[in-house]
Protein backbone atom coordinates (compact mmCIF):
# COMPACT_ATOMS: atom_id res chain seq x y z
CA UNK A 1 0.00 0.00 0.00
CA UNK A 2 1.58 3.15 -1.25
CA UNK A 3 0.63 6.75 -0.37
CA UNK A 4 -0.48 7.44 -3.57
CA UNK A 5 -4.38 8.47 -3.53
CA UNK A 6 -6.11 7.09 -6.72
CA UNK A 7 -9.75 6.87 -8.13
CA UNK A 8 -12.59 5.05 -7.56
CA UNK A 9 -12.14 1.67 -9.46
CA UNK A 10 -15.46 1.80 -11.32
CA UNK A 11 -16.17 5.61 -11.72
CA UNK A 12 -14.96 9.20 -10.92
CA UNK A 13 -13.29 10.65 -8.31
CA UNK A 14 -13.59 10.41 -4.14
CA UNK A 15 -15.16 6.68 -2.94
CA UNK A 16 -18.48 8.45 -1.16
CA UNK A 17 -18.85 11.46 -3.04
CA UNK A 18 -21.84 11.64 -6.06
CA UNK A 19 -23.83 13.76 -7.68
CA UNK A 20 -27.29 14.06 -5.86
CA UNK A 21 -30.20 15.93 -7.48
CA UNK A 22 -32.49 16.18 -4.97
CA UNK A 23 -31.37 19.67 -4.06
CA UNK A 24 -32.05 20.46 -7.06
CA UNK A 25 -35.82 20.23 -8.28
CA UNK A 26 -35.55 21.43 -12.16
CA UNK A 27 -32.96 18.29 -12.66
CA UNK A 28 -35.44 15.31 -12.75
CA UNK A 29 -38.00 17.21 -14.92
CA UNK A 30 -34.85 18.63 -17.26
CA UNK A 31 -33.55 14.81 -17.59
CA UNK A 32 -36.85 13.36 -18.82
CA UNK A 33 -37.63 15.97 -21.08
CA UNK A 34 -33.79 15.54 -22.72
CA UNK A 35 -33.81 11.86 -22.87
CA UNK A 36 -36.48 10.16 -21.56
CA UNK A 37 -34.90 9.08 -18.37
CA UNK A 38 -36.71 8.98 -14.80
CA UNK A 39 -33.77 9.73 -12.41
CA UNK A 40 -36.21 8.44 -9.34
CA UNK A 41 -35.50 5.14 -11.01
CA UNK A 42 -33.26 2.97 -7.82
CA UNK A 43 -29.62 2.92 -9.13
CA UNK A 44 -27.78 -0.16 -9.91
CA UNK A 45 -25.77 -1.24 -7.74
CA UNK A 46 -21.75 -1.17 -8.69
CA UNK A 47 -20.07 -4.86 -7.78
CA UNK A 48 -17.69 -5.52 -5.03
CA UNK A 49 -14.63 -5.82 -6.55
CA UNK A 50 -14.17 -8.75 -5.19
CA UNK A 51 -16.74 -10.53 -7.97
CA UNK A 52 -14.36 -9.01 -10.23
CA UNK A 53 -12.10 -11.80 -12.25
CA UNK A 54 -8.71 -10.12 -13.39
CA UNK A 55 -6.78 -12.16 -15.80
CA UNK A 56 -3.50 -13.14 -13.71
CA UNK A 57 -0.84 -10.90 -13.48
CA UNK A 58 2.29 -12.56 -16.34
CA UNK A 59 5.28 -11.33 -14.09
CA UNK A 60 7.51 -13.66 -12.85
CA UNK A 61 9.11 -13.95 -9.50
CA UNK A 62 12.77 -12.82 -10.91
CA UNK A 63 11.68 -10.17 -12.97
CA UNK A 64 9.71 -9.34 -9.83
CA UNK A 65 12.65 -9.21 -7.41
CA UNK A 66 14.57 -7.39 -10.39
CA UNK A 67 11.58 -4.32 -10.42
CA UNK A 68 11.41 -4.37 -6.19
CA UNK A 69 15.42 -3.94 -6.28
CA UNK A 70 14.86 -1.02 -8.54
CA UNK A 71 11.84 0.88 -6.79
CA UNK A 72 11.77 -0.78 -3.45
CA UNK A 73 9.90 -3.20 -1.22
CA UNK A 74 5.80 -2.58 -1.36
CA UNK A 75 6.39 -0.21 -4.64
CA UNK A 76 6.16 -2.85 -7.20
CA UNK A 77 2.22 -4.30 -7.24
CA UNK A 78 1.03 -7.53 -8.32
CA UNK A 79 -2.24 -7.34 -6.57
CA UNK A 80 -5.77 -6.89 -8.88
CA UNK A 81 -6.98 -3.84 -7.56
CA UNK A 82 -3.88 -2.32 -8.08
CA UNK A 83 -3.84 -3.82 -11.60
CA UNK A 84 -7.61 -2.66 -12.53
CA UNK A 85 -7.04 0.88 -11.66
CA UNK A 86 -4.14 1.08 -14.04
CA UNK A 87 -6.13 -0.42 -16.61
CA UNK A 88 -7.63 2.11 -17.93
CA UNK A 89 -8.99 5.72 -18.21
CA UNK A 90 -11.94 7.40 -17.17
CA UNK A 91 -13.91 7.73 -20.60
CA UNK A 92 -17.82 6.25 -21.26
CA UNK A 93 -16.13 3.37 -22.60
CA UNK A 94 -13.67 2.43 -19.91
CA UNK A 95 -16.52 3.32 -17.20
CA UNK A 96 -18.86 0.51 -19.21
CA UNK A 97 -15.63 -1.83 -20.11
CA UNK A 98 -15.25 -1.89 -15.50
CA UNK A 99 -18.77 -1.98 -14.77
CA UNK A 100 -18.82 -5.41 -17.21
CA UNK A 101 -15.86 -6.61 -15.81
CA UNK A 102 -14.16 -6.07 -19.50
CA UNK A 103 -10.32 -6.33 -18.59
CA UNK A 104 -9.28 -8.62 -21.47
CA UNK A 105 -5.61 -7.25 -20.67
CA UNK A 106 -4.00 -5.59 -17.35
CA UNK A 107 -0.68 -4.55 -16.60
CA UNK A 108 0.82 -7.24 -15.26
CA UNK A 109 2.64 -4.93 -12.29
CA UNK A 110 2.22 -1.39 -11.15
CA UNK A 111 5.73 0.42 -10.38
CA UNK A 112 6.16 3.58 -8.41
CA UNK A 113 9.23 5.18 -8.66
CA UNK A 114 10.72 7.59 -6.46
CA UNK A 115 12.92 9.09 -8.46
CA UNK A 116 14.08 10.10 -12.29
CA UNK A 117 17.45 7.95 -11.45
CA UNK A 118 14.75 4.62 -10.42
CA UNK A 119 12.16 6.09 -14.12
CA UNK A 120 16.09 5.27 -15.93
CA UNK A 121 16.43 1.83 -14.05
CA UNK A 122 13.14 0.76 -14.87
CA UNK A 123 13.63 1.74 -18.91
CA UNK A 124 16.98 0.30 -18.68
CA UNK A 125 14.98 -2.74 -17.73
CA UNK A 126 12.13 -2.63 -19.98
CA UNK A 127 14.41 -2.66 -23.07
CA UNK A 128 17.16 -5.15 -22.08
CA UNK A 129 13.43 -7.36 -21.07
CA UNK A 130 11.50 -6.44 -23.72
CA UNK A 131 8.49 -5.86 -21.95
CA UNK A 132 5.92 -2.58 -21.96
CA UNK A 133 5.59 0.76 -19.91
CA UNK A 134 2.82 2.69 -19.23
CA UNK A 135 3.23 5.36 -17.75
CA UNK A 136 0.49 6.74 -15.10
CA UNK A 137 -0.14 10.24 -13.77
CA UNK A 138 -3.73 10.14 -12.39
CA UNK A 139 -5.35 8.09 -14.59
CA UNK A 140 -8.14 10.85 -16.07
CA UNK A 141 -7.50 10.69 -19.72
CA UNK A 142 -10.53 9.85 -21.44
CA UNK A 143 -9.15 9.22 -24.91
CA UNK A 144 -7.92 5.70 -24.38
CA UNK A 145 -4.43 6.50 -23.85
CA UNK A 146 -3.32 4.41 -20.89
CA UNK A 147 -5.41 0.01 -21.72
CA UNK A 148 -2.90 -2.52 -22.15
CA UNK A 149 -2.99 -3.52 -26.25
CA UNK A 150 -5.59 -6.47 -25.64
CA UNK A 151 -2.76 -8.98 -28.14
CA UNK A 152 0.42 -7.27 -25.77
CA UNK A 153 2.13 -11.04 -24.45
CA UNK A 154 5.02 -8.94 -23.22
CA UNK A 155 4.80 -7.94 -19.62
CA UNK A 156 3.51 -5.04 -18.96
CA UNK A 157 4.12 -2.84 -16.26
CA UNK A 158 2.32 0.75 -15.46
CA UNK A 159 4.61 3.69 -13.81
CA UNK A 160 2.68 5.39 -11.47
CA UNK A 161 4.32 8.83 -10.69
CA UNK A 162 2.71 9.48 -8.08
CA UNK A 163 5.28 9.51 -5.86
CA UNK A 164 7.09 12.29 -7.67
CA UNK A 165 4.91 15.34 -7.09
CA UNK A 166 7.94 17.69 -5.19
CA UNK A 167 8.65 21.08 -6.61
CA UNK A 168 12.02 21.31 -7.14
CA UNK A 169 12.58 25.19 -7.34
CA UNK A 170 11.25 28.36 -8.33
CA UNK A 171 13.10 31.15 -10.49
CA UNK A 172 11.51 34.06 -9.32
CA UNK A 173 12.49 36.53 -11.50
CA UNK A 174 11.65 34.72 -14.58
CA UNK A 175 8.64 33.30 -13.63
CA UNK A 176 9.70 29.74 -13.53
CA UNK A 177 8.84 26.76 -11.62
CA UNK A 178 10.13 23.10 -11.96
CA UNK A 179 7.87 20.52 -10.90
CA UNK A 180 8.36 16.87 -10.32
CA UNK A 181 6.09 15.55 -13.48
CA UNK A 182 3.92 13.03 -11.03
CA UNK A 183 2.13 15.78 -9.46
CA UNK A 184 -1.60 16.17 -9.40
CA UNK A 185 -3.53 19.29 -9.70
CA UNK A 186 -4.10 20.30 -6.62
CA UNK A 187 -0.83 19.66 -4.83
CA UNK A 188 0.64 21.68 -7.64
CA UNK A 189 -1.27 24.66 -6.97
CA UNK A 190 -1.22 24.75 -3.24
CA UNK A 191 2.47 24.13 -3.25
CA UNK A 192 2.77 26.88 -5.62
CA UNK A 193 0.05 28.99 -3.62
CA UNK A 194 2.05 28.61 -0.36
CA UNK A 195 4.67 30.70 -2.07
CA UNK A 196 2.25 33.46 -3.89
CA UNK A 197 2.14 31.98 -7.28
CA UNK A 198 -0.02 29.98 -10.01
CA UNK A 199 0.32 28.11 -13.25
CA UNK A 200 -3.35 29.07 -13.87
CA UNK A 201 -4.01 26.01 -15.69
CA UNK A 202 -6.97 23.72 -14.48
CA UNK A 203 -8.53 21.51 -16.24
CA UNK A 204 -12.44 20.31 -15.48
CA UNK A 205 -10.42 17.14 -13.98
CA UNK A 206 -7.71 19.40 -12.23
CA UNK A 207 -8.41 17.56 -9.02
CA UNK A 208 -7.60 14.19 -10.38
CA UNK A 209 -5.03 14.89 -13.45
CA UNK A 210 -1.12 15.47 -13.36
CA UNK A 211 1.20 17.48 -14.36
CA UNK A 212 2.81 14.63 -16.67
CA UNK A 213 -0.30 13.58 -18.11
CA UNK A 214 -1.46 17.12 -18.86
CA UNK A 215 1.99 17.61 -21.08
CA UNK A 216 1.46 14.03 -22.79
CA UNK A 217 -1.62 14.68 -23.55
CA UNK A 218 -1.90 18.66 -24.37
CA UNK A 219 -4.10 19.62 -22.16
CA UNK A 220 -5.98 22.96 -21.82
CA UNK A 221 -7.47 24.67 -18.70
CA UNK A 222 -10.79 26.51 -18.35
CA UNK A 223 -8.23 29.82 -18.19
CA UNK A 224 -6.50 29.14 -21.27
CA UNK A 225 -7.01 32.17 -22.54
CA UNK A 226 -5.06 33.96 -20.34
CA UNK A 227 -2.48 31.05 -18.96
CA UNK A 228 -2.41 29.24 -22.38
CA UNK A 229 -2.73 25.68 -22.73
CA UNK A 230 -0.34 23.39 -21.22
CA UNK A 231 1.63 23.81 -24.63
CA UNK A 232 2.27 27.40 -23.50
CA UNK A 233 2.49 26.95 -20.16
CA UNK A 234 5.67 24.16 -20.13
CA UNK A 235 8.81 25.76 -21.00
CA UNK A 236 11.67 22.61 -20.16
CA UNK A 237 11.02 19.05 -19.84
CA UNK A 238 13.29 16.20 -18.53
CA UNK A 239 12.09 12.84 -20.25
CA UNK A 240 13.40 9.27 -19.80
CA UNK A 241 13.89 7.53 -22.86
CA UNK A 242 15.74 4.16 -23.97
CA UNK A 243 18.48 6.00 -25.49
CA UNK A 244 19.30 8.21 -22.03
CA UNK A 245 17.50 11.50 -20.69
CA UNK A 246 15.99 14.15 -22.50
CA UNK A 247 16.67 17.33 -21.37
CA UNK A 248 15.11 20.61 -22.64
CA UNK A 249 15.91 24.24 -21.20
CA UNK A 250 13.53 26.46 -20.38
CA UNK A 251 14.31 28.84 -23.17
CA UNK A 252 11.37 31.73 -23.96
CA UNK A 253 11.97 30.60 -27.36
CA UNK A 254 14.33 28.53 -29.65
CA UNK A 255 15.59 28.55 -33.26
CA UNK A 256 16.71 25.15 -32.80
CA UNK A 257 15.48 23.16 -35.71
CA UNK A 258 11.80 21.63 -35.96
CA UNK A 259 10.79 21.51 -32.06
CA UNK A 260 11.89 18.60 -29.48
CA UNK A 261 9.83 20.51 -27.10
CA UNK A 262 6.25 20.43 -29.45
CA UNK A 263 7.04 16.78 -30.26
CA UNK A 264 7.10 15.58 -26.35
CA UNK A 265 3.93 17.30 -25.91
CA UNK A 266 0.83 15.29 -26.75
CA UNK A 267 3.47 11.80 -26.90
CA UNK A 268 1.07 10.08 -24.56
CA UNK A 269 4.05 8.46 -23.22
CA UNK A 270 5.18 6.96 -26.47
CA UNK A 271 8.33 9.05 -26.68
CA UNK A 272 9.52 8.58 -22.88
CA UNK A 273 8.72 9.04 -19.07
CA UNK A 274 8.15 12.91 -18.50
CA UNK A 275 9.97 13.05 -14.81
CA UNK A 276 10.16 16.58 -14.54
CA UNK A 277 8.90 20.04 -16.45
CA UNK A 278 10.12 23.56 -15.92
CA UNK A 279 6.33 25.68 -16.06
CA UNK A 280 5.54 29.62 -17.00
CA UNK A 281 4.32 30.59 -13.20
CA UNK A 282 2.21 33.85 -12.66
CA UNK A 283 1.73 35.92 -9.24
CA UNK A 284 -1.64 35.34 -7.69
CA UNK A 285 -3.72 37.97 -8.88
CA UNK A 286 -5.15 40.52 -7.21
CA UNK A 287 -8.38 40.25 -8.08
CA UNK A 288 -10.35 37.42 -9.87
CA UNK A 289 -14.39 38.08 -11.37
CA UNK A 290 -16.16 35.68 -13.53
CA UNK A 291 -19.64 37.30 -14.88
CA UNK A 292 -22.12 36.09 -16.25
CA UNK A 293 -23.68 37.71 -18.91
CA UNK A 294 -27.29 36.18 -21.43
CA UNK A 295 -27.42 36.28 -24.93
CA UNK A 296 -30.45 36.27 -27.16
CA UNK A 297 -29.26 33.56 -29.43
CA UNK A 298 -26.02 31.08 -30.20
CA UNK A 299 -25.59 33.15 -32.84
CA UNK A 300 -24.94 36.28 -31.37
CA UNK A 301 -22.76 34.85 -28.89
CA UNK A 302 -20.68 33.60 -30.92
CA UNK A 303 -20.16 36.54 -33.03
CA UNK A 304 -19.82 38.20 -30.05
CA UNK A 305 -17.16 35.66 -28.41
CA UNK A 306 -15.21 36.17 -31.74
CA UNK A 307 -15.30 40.20 -31.30
CA UNK A 308 -13.83 39.58 -28.10
CA UNK A 309 -11.31 37.41 -29.08
CA UNK A 310 -10.02 39.53 -32.05
CA UNK A 311 -10.53 43.28 -29.76
CA UNK A 312 -7.74 44.25 -27.39
CA UNK A 313 -9.77 42.60 -24.46
CA UNK A 314 -7.69 40.50 -22.36
CA UNK A 315 -9.83 38.53 -19.91
CA UNK A 316 -8.98 34.72 -18.76
CA UNK A 317 -12.01 32.88 -19.20
CA UNK A 318 -14.80 33.34 -22.55
CA UNK A 319 -17.38 30.88 -22.51
CA UNK A 320 -20.85 30.54 -23.66
CA UNK A 321 -23.18 27.66 -23.58
CA UNK A 322 -25.48 26.70 -26.35
CA UNK A 323 -28.97 27.32 -25.25
CA UNK A 324 -29.67 23.47 -24.35
CA UNK A 325 -26.55 23.97 -22.35
CA UNK A 326 -27.92 26.83 -20.85
CA UNK A 327 -30.82 24.67 -20.19
CA UNK A 328 -28.68 22.07 -18.43
CA UNK A 329 -27.02 24.69 -16.13
CA UNK A 330 -30.45 26.00 -15.00
CA UNK A 331 -31.58 22.65 -13.64
CA UNK A 332 -28.60 22.04 -11.98
CA UNK A 333 -28.68 25.26 -9.87
CA UNK A 334 -30.06 24.57 -5.93
CA UNK A 335 -33.62 25.09 -5.40
CA UNK A 336 -32.82 29.09 -4.49
CA UNK A 337 -35.42 30.78 -2.44
CA UNK A 338 -36.17 34.37 -1.86
CA UNK A 339 -34.76 37.43 -3.22
CA UNK A 340 -32.52 35.59 -5.96
CA UNK A 341 -35.13 33.27 -7.46
CA UNK A 342 -37.60 36.49 -7.85
CA UNK A 343 -34.35 38.22 -9.30
CA UNK A 344 -34.47 35.90 -11.85
CA UNK A 345 -38.38 36.09 -12.82
CA UNK A 346 -38.14 39.51 -13.16
CA UNK A 347 -35.02 39.36 -15.55
CA UNK A 348 -36.93 36.12 -17.67
CA UNK A 349 -40.24 39.02 -17.78
CA UNK A 350 -37.74 41.56 -19.13
CA UNK A 351 -36.09 40.02 -21.61
CA UNK A 352 -39.38 38.09 -22.67
CA UNK A 353 -40.99 41.22 -23.03
CA UNK A 354 -38.05 42.49 -25.25
CA UNK A 355 -39.03 39.47 -27.26
CA UNK A 356 -36.96 37.36 -26.59
CA UNK A 357 -37.36 33.60 -26.73
CA UNK A 358 -36.42 32.25 -23.39
CA UNK A 359 -35.69 28.64 -25.00
CA UNK A 360 -33.09 30.22 -27.04
CA UNK A 361 -31.14 31.99 -24.20
CA UNK A 362 -27.05 31.28 -24.00
CA UNK A 363 -25.87 31.67 -20.98
CA UNK A 364 -21.91 33.07 -21.12
CA UNK A 365 -19.53 33.64 -18.44
CA UNK A 366 -16.28 36.27 -18.72
CA UNK A 367 -13.79 35.98 -16.22
CA UNK A 368 -10.95 39.05 -15.38
CA UNK A 369 -8.07 38.26 -13.19
CA UNK A 370 -5.53 40.88 -12.32
CA UNK A 371 -5.19 44.37 -10.74
CA UNK A 372 -8.20 46.05 -9.75
CA UNK A 373 -7.96 48.81 -12.54
CA UNK A 374 -6.75 46.27 -14.94
CA UNK A 375 -9.95 44.58 -14.19
CA UNK A 376 -12.22 47.11 -14.20
CA UNK A 377 -10.55 48.08 -18.05
CA UNK A 378 -11.27 44.68 -18.84
CA UNK A 379 -14.60 44.27 -18.31
CA UNK A 380 -15.20 47.68 -19.86
CA UNK A 381 -14.10 46.58 -23.16
CA UNK A 382 -15.97 43.25 -22.88
CA UNK A 383 -19.21 45.09 -21.78
CA UNK A 384 -18.91 46.95 -24.66
CA UNK A 385 -18.72 44.18 -27.38
CA UNK A 386 -21.29 42.55 -25.63
CA UNK A 387 -23.88 45.41 -25.56
CA UNK A 388 -22.99 45.78 -29.14
CA UNK A 389 -24.38 42.26 -29.73
CA UNK A 390 -27.84 43.01 -27.20
CA UNK A 391 -26.39 40.97 -24.38
CA UNK A 392 -27.31 41.41 -20.79
CA UNK A 393 -25.07 41.65 -17.48
CA UNK A 394 -26.03 39.49 -14.92
CA UNK A 395 -23.32 39.61 -12.19
CA UNK A 396 -20.95 37.99 -10.75
CA UNK A 397 -24.07 35.18 -8.84
CA UNK A 398 -23.64 32.69 -12.05
CA UNK A 399 -19.98 32.91 -12.34
CA UNK A 400 -19.59 31.94 -8.58
CA UNK A 401 -21.70 28.80 -9.16
CA UNK A 402 -19.84 28.50 -11.99
CA UNK A 403 -16.90 28.27 -10.24
CA UNK A 404 -18.19 26.23 -6.60
CA UNK A 405 -19.62 23.21 -9.15
CA UNK A 406 -16.97 22.46 -11.95
CA UNK A 407 -15.17 20.42 -10.44
CA UNK A 408 -18.38 18.28 -8.99
CA UNK A 409 -19.92 18.11 -12.55
CA UNK A 410 -17.54 14.70 -13.74
CA UNK A 411 -19.56 12.71 -11.17
CA UNK A 412 -22.82 13.43 -13.32
CA UNK A 413 -22.00 10.33 -15.76
CA UNK A 414 -21.73 7.61 -12.96
CA UNK A 415 -25.20 9.23 -11.65
CA UNK A 416 -26.28 8.26 -15.17
CA UNK A 417 -24.64 5.44 -15.92
CA UNK A 418 -26.44 4.23 -12.63
CA UNK A 419 -29.73 4.96 -14.03
CA UNK A 420 -28.88 3.08 -17.57
CA UNK A 421 -28.04 6.51 -19.77
CA UNK A 422 -24.35 6.72 -20.94
CA UNK A 423 -22.68 10.30 -21.29
CA UNK A 424 -19.71 11.52 -22.75
CA UNK A 425 -17.90 14.38 -24.27
CA UNK A 426 -16.42 15.06 -27.91
CA UNK A 427 -14.43 18.47 -28.58
CA UNK A 428 -13.06 19.97 -31.31
CA UNK A 429 -11.57 23.70 -32.88
CA UNK A 430 -11.67 25.14 -35.69
CA UNK A 431 -11.01 28.47 -37.26
CA UNK A 432 -14.14 30.81 -36.30
CA UNK A 433 -15.34 31.37 -39.92
CA UNK A 434 -16.01 27.07 -39.70
CA UNK A 435 -17.38 26.71 -35.78
CA UNK A 436 -21.49 27.83 -37.17
CA UNK A 437 -21.11 25.46 -39.81
CA UNK A 438 -19.49 22.78 -37.97
CA UNK A 439 -21.95 22.99 -34.90
CA UNK A 440 -25.06 22.71 -36.92
CA UNK A 441 -23.60 19.52 -38.60
CA UNK A 442 -22.32 18.03 -35.54
CA UNK A 443 -25.83 18.65 -33.83
CA UNK A 444 -27.70 16.73 -36.93
CA UNK A 445 -24.91 14.14 -36.94
CA UNK A 446 -25.85 13.14 -33.58
CA UNK A 447 -29.36 13.96 -34.13
CA UNK A 448 -28.81 11.18 -37.01
CA UNK A 449 -26.92 8.55 -34.77
CA UNK A 450 -29.88 8.88 -32.00
CA UNK A 451 -32.76 8.33 -35.32
CA UNK A 452 -30.10 4.93 -36.05
CA UNK A 453 -30.15 3.59 -32.59
CA UNK A 454 -33.79 4.27 -32.41
CA UNK A 455 -33.16 6.08 -28.72
CA UNK A 456 -34.05 9.37 -27.39
CA UNK A 457 -30.60 11.55 -27.20
CA UNK A 458 -29.03 15.04 -26.42
CA UNK A 459 -26.30 17.05 -27.32
CA UNK A 460 -25.75 20.35 -25.77
CA UNK A 461 -22.37 22.74 -26.60
CA UNK A 462 -20.02 25.39 -25.16
CA UNK A 463 -17.41 27.28 -26.64
CA UNK A 464 -14.39 27.67 -24.56
CA UNK A 465 -10.51 28.24 -25.27
CA UNK A 466 -10.87 31.28 -27.30
CA UNK A 467 -7.79 31.92 -29.73
CA UNK A 468 -7.18 35.37 -32.70
CA UNK A 469 -8.46 32.58 -35.16
CA UNK A 470 -10.83 30.24 -33.91
CA UNK A 471 -12.32 28.24 -30.51
CA UNK A 472 -12.98 25.21 -29.22
CA UNK A 473 -16.63 23.80 -29.21
CA UNK A 474 -17.41 20.86 -26.46
CA UNK A 475 -19.92 19.11 -26.85
CA UNK A 476 -21.46 16.87 -24.20
CA UNK A 477 -24.28 13.93 -25.73
CA UNK A 478 -26.09 11.65 -23.19
CA UNK A 479 -28.96 8.75 -23.94
CA UNK A 480 -30.62 5.93 -22.81
CA UNK A 481 -28.61 3.08 -23.70
CA UNK A 482 -30.24 -0.92 -24.57
CA UNK A 483 -28.27 -2.59 -21.48
CA UNK A 484 -27.73 -5.23 -24.32
CA UNK A 485 -24.14 -3.35 -25.92
CA UNK A 486 -24.16 0.34 -25.01
CA UNK A 487 -20.39 0.34 -26.38
CA UNK A 488 -21.77 -0.13 -29.78
CA UNK A 489 -24.10 2.28 -29.22
CA UNK A 490 -21.92 5.03 -28.05
CA UNK A 491 -19.44 4.03 -31.19
CA UNK A 492 -22.11 5.08 -33.49
CA UNK A 493 -22.72 7.91 -31.59
CA UNK A 494 -18.91 8.76 -31.18
CA UNK A 495 -18.00 7.82 -34.77
CA UNK A 496 -20.81 10.31 -36.09
CA UNK A 497 -19.37 13.19 -33.87
CA UNK A 498 -16.03 12.77 -34.51
CA UNK A 499 -16.58 12.71 -38.25
CA UNK A 500 -18.78 15.68 -38.50
CA UNK A 501 -15.83 17.68 -37.12
CA UNK A 502 -13.35 16.65 -39.28
CA UNK A 503 -15.30 16.78 -42.33
CA UNK A 504 -16.20 20.13 -40.98
CA UNK A 505 -12.70 21.38 -41.06
CA UNK A 506 -12.26 20.79 -37.74
CA UNK A 507 -9.54 18.61 -35.63
CA UNK A 508 -10.36 15.63 -33.91
CA UNK A 509 -9.58 17.14 -30.42
CA UNK A 510 -8.34 20.51 -29.29
CA UNK A 511 -7.28 19.22 -25.45
CA UNK A 512 -8.06 15.32 -24.86
CA UNK A 513 -5.37 13.66 -27.09
CA UNK A 514 -5.47 10.60 -29.78
CA UNK A 515 -4.97 7.60 -27.39
CA UNK A 516 -6.89 4.77 -29.26
CA UNK A 517 -10.21 6.44 -29.10
CA UNK A 518 -9.22 8.91 -32.02
CA UNK A 519 -6.68 7.11 -33.78
CA UNK A 520 -9.21 6.31 -36.72
CA UNK A 521 -9.92 10.18 -37.67
CA UNK A 522 -5.83 11.15 -37.27
CA UNK A 523 -4.90 10.77 -40.71
CA UNK A 524 -7.94 12.37 -41.89
CA UNK A 525 -6.68 15.08 -39.37
CA UNK A 526 -3.00 15.74 -40.19
CA UNK A 527 -2.61 13.61 -43.48
CA UNK A 528 -0.71 10.42 -44.46
CA UNK A 529 2.71 12.51 -44.37
CA UNK A 530 1.71 13.75 -41.05
CA UNK A 531 1.29 10.30 -39.72
CA UNK A 532 4.64 9.14 -41.19
CA UNK A 533 6.63 11.81 -39.26
CA UNK A 534 4.56 10.81 -36.00
CA UNK A 535 5.80 7.10 -36.88
CA UNK A 536 9.19 7.94 -37.82
CA UNK A 537 9.93 9.58 -34.38
CA UNK A 538 8.22 7.08 -32.62
CA UNK A 539 10.62 4.37 -34.44
CA UNK A 540 13.78 5.89 -33.97
CA UNK A 541 13.36 6.39 -30.16
CA UNK A 542 11.21 3.20 -29.22
CA UNK A 543 12.50 0.55 -31.76
CA UNK A 544 11.61 -2.21 -29.43
CA UNK A 545 8.40 -0.57 -29.13
CA UNK A 546 8.29 -0.57 -25.18
CA UNK A 547 6.78 2.69 -24.36
CA UNK A 548 2.91 2.86 -24.45
CA UNK A 549 2.48 0.91 -28.19
CA UNK A 550 -0.86 1.12 -29.83
CA UNK A 551 -1.62 4.85 -28.62
CA UNK A 552 -1.79 7.83 -31.29
CA UNK A 553 -1.50 5.62 -34.21
CA UNK A 554 -3.23 2.47 -33.86
CA UNK A 555 -2.08 0.86 -37.07
CA UNK A 556 1.37 -0.29 -36.07
C1 LIG B 1 -14.55 14.48 -16.20
C2 LIG B 1 -13.35 14.83 -17.00
C3 LIG B 1 -13.06 16.15 -17.29
C4 LIG B 1 -11.94 16.48 -18.05
N1 LIG B 1 -11.67 17.79 -18.33
C5 LIG B 1 -10.57 18.13 -19.04
C6 LIG B 1 -10.27 19.49 -19.32
O1 LIG B 1 -10.98 20.41 -18.91
N2 LIG B 1 -9.16 19.75 -20.04
C7 LIG B 1 -8.33 18.76 -20.47
O2 LIG B 1 -7.31 19.05 -21.09
N3 LIG B 1 -8.61 17.46 -20.24
C8 LIG B 1 -9.69 17.12 -19.53
N4 LIG B 1 -9.97 15.80 -19.28
C9 LIG B 1 -9.08 14.75 -19.80
C10 LIG B 1 -7.90 14.40 -18.89
O3 LIG B 1 -8.09 14.86 -17.58
C11 LIG B 1 -6.61 14.95 -19.47
O4 LIG B 1 -6.32 14.24 -20.65
C12 LIG B 1 -5.40 14.92 -18.54
O5 LIG B 1 -4.40 15.70 -19.12
C13 LIG B 1 -4.86 13.53 -18.25
O6 LIG B 1 -3.93 13.65 -17.19
P1 LIG B 1 -3.64 12.40 -16.25
O7 LIG B 1 -2.57 12.79 -15.31
O8 LIG B 1 -4.88 11.90 -15.66
O9 LIG B 1 -3.04 11.37 -17.31
P2 LIG B 1 -3.34 9.82 -17.47
O10 LIG B 1 -4.76 9.59 -17.79
O11 LIG B 1 -2.76 9.07 -16.34
O12 LIG B 1 -2.45 9.52 -18.78
C14 LIG B 1 -2.78 10.12 -20.00
C15 LIG B 1 -1.66 9.83 -21.00
O13 LIG B 1 -0.48 10.51 -20.60
C16 LIG B 1 0.60 9.59 -20.41
N5 LIG B 1 1.37 10.07 -19.25
C17 LIG B 1 0.91 10.36 -18.02
N6 LIG B 1 1.93 10.80 -17.24
C18 LIG B 1 3.05 10.77 -18.02
C19 LIG B 1 4.43 11.07 -17.79
N7 LIG B 1 4.87 11.53 -16.63
N8 LIG B 1 5.28 10.92 -18.82
C20 LIG B 1 4.88 10.47 -20.03
N9 LIG B 1 3.58 10.16 -20.29
C21 LIG B 1 2.70 10.31 -19.29
C22 LIG B 1 -0.07 8.25 -20.18
O14 LIG B 1 0.77 7.18 -20.52
C23 LIG B 1 -1.28 8.36 -21.09
O15 LIG B 1 -0.89 8.08 -22.40
C24 LIG B 1 -11.09 15.45 -18.53
C25 LIG B 1 -11.37 14.11 -18.22
C26 LIG B 1 -12.49 13.80 -17.47
C27 LIG B 1 -12.79 12.38 -17.16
Amino acid sequence: MTDVAHMKWWGWGVEGVGFHHEDKPAFAPFVRKAVGLDVSTPPAPVDDFSSVEVPASRLSDDAHTALTAIVGAGYALTDDLERVVHTYGKSIRDLLRLRAHLLPRVPDVVLYPADEAQVELIVSWAVENDAVLIPFGGGSNISGSLEPPVAEERVIASIDMGRLRKLIEIDEYSGLATFQAGVLGPDLEEQLGARGWTMGHYPDSFTHSSLGGWIATRSSGMQSDKYGDIAEITKGLRVVQPGGTLVIRPIPNASTGPSVREAILGSEGRLGIITEATVQVHRLPERREVIGYLFKDWESALVAMHDISTSDAAPSITRVSDARETGFSFATRKASTGISSKVTAGLMTVLEKRGWDLDEICLSFIGYEGSPSHVARQKSMVGSVIRKHGAVTVGKGPGALYDQKKFDTPYLRDFLLDRGAAADVSETAAPWSKLLPLYRNVRAAADGAYAQLGTEGWIMCHLSHSAHSGACLYFTFAFVHDGVDPIAQYDVVKSAIQSAFIESGGTLSHHHAVGTEHAPWLEADISAPGVGLIQGMFDAIDPGKNLNPGKIISSE
